[in-house]
């Protein structure tokens, strides 16, 4: 098992005390390999779930285990030796922006080695070639010398998403990676994402907006709607009703349209 969760409950910790839980009893099993994908409205908790399996938040009830252990009841020291068998690609990478691309994505060895041979590789990068052919597989193999600040929304995400490429996690963890991306790149991006879980044996959560494409590429869907589970199901028992269901929103009112107002008026209204 990857990860096991029973009547899990997270809240952040900034949140206020009246808030609702982010994640409200979760029940989720997740097998060594399988690729799922998270799906739900802005808000839903996908990005606190995957950051709770990625062991950064300590969730307030419930049991969590991570390869078969309890991430929380583990000394700091082994926790952090079951977090280097994860890897978590944040929707915006958290990339130095000074950095160049090559040093930035090299850095996702470093639970991988020595503190000498991670200011080395800062002075001097330790292995150029498998970084240009991480990036290579992501479409940015002619970035490897660029600076991080010199890249496009979408390019900084693909190279987050290079750095997993050279971690060696066991479970990658990946939030939104196609939410900058047009969608011939996002097809041939998602496409590398699932060949590369799949040729290492690695079990692939990700979070998603686009639900056609986690439709037609993950054969499990997870919905999740105001930090519960709305539905896990094999995608071919995904109907378009639980889907519609999933992201109906009584919040959000049309805004009121005034025939009367000049478009000129419109532009500068839509502009404030
Ligand atoms: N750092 C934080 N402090 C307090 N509350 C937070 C924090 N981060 C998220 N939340 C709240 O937790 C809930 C779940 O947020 P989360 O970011 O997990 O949703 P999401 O499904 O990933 O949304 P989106 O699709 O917009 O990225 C929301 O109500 C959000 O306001």
């Amino acid at each position: 098992m990857t990860f096991r969760l029973d009547n899990l409950t997270v809240r952040h910790l900034a949140a206020a005390a009246a808030t609702p839980p982010a994640l409200h009893a979760l029940d989720l099993l997740v097998e060594p390999g399988e690729q799922l994908a998270l799906i739900g409205p802005s808000g839903a908790g996908k990005t606190t779930l995957l950051a709770t399996l990625a062991c950064a938040h300590r969730p307030a009830s419930g049991r969590l285990a991570v390869f078969g252990q309890d991430p929380w009841s583990l000394p700091q020291a082994a926790r952090h030796r079951l977090r280097a068998r994860l890897f978590l690609a944040p929707q915006t990478p958290p990339l130095p922006p000074r950095q160049r691309v090559v040093t930035a994505v090299l850095a996702a060895r470093l639970p991988q080695w020595s503190l000498w041979q991670a200011l080395a590789s800062l002075l001097r990068p330790s292995d150029p070639g498998a970084a240009h052919a991480a990036l290579a597989r992501f479409g940015l193999g002619d970035k490897l010398y660029a600076r991080v600040d010199r890249l496009s929304g979408g390019e900084r995400q693909r190279c987050g998403l290079a750095r997993l490429l050279l971690s060696s996690a066991e479970a990658l963890l990946v939030d939104e990676p196609i939410s900058a991306l047009d969608p011939s790149l996002a097809r041939h991006t998602l496409a590398a994402l699932q060949q590369e879980a799949a040729a290492r044996k690695a079990t692939l959560v990700c979070s998603l907006h686009q639900v056609e494409m986690a439709r037609a590429h993950f054969p499990r869907l997870v919905g999740l709607r105001d930090g519960r589970i709305v539905f896990d199901a094999p995608r071919e028992a995904v109907s378009d009703a639980m889907i519609a269901a999933l992201y109906e929103n009584e919040h959000v009112q049309p805004a009121p349209f005034h025939p009367h107002e000049s478009p000129d008026r419109i532009a500068v209204g839509a502009c404030f």
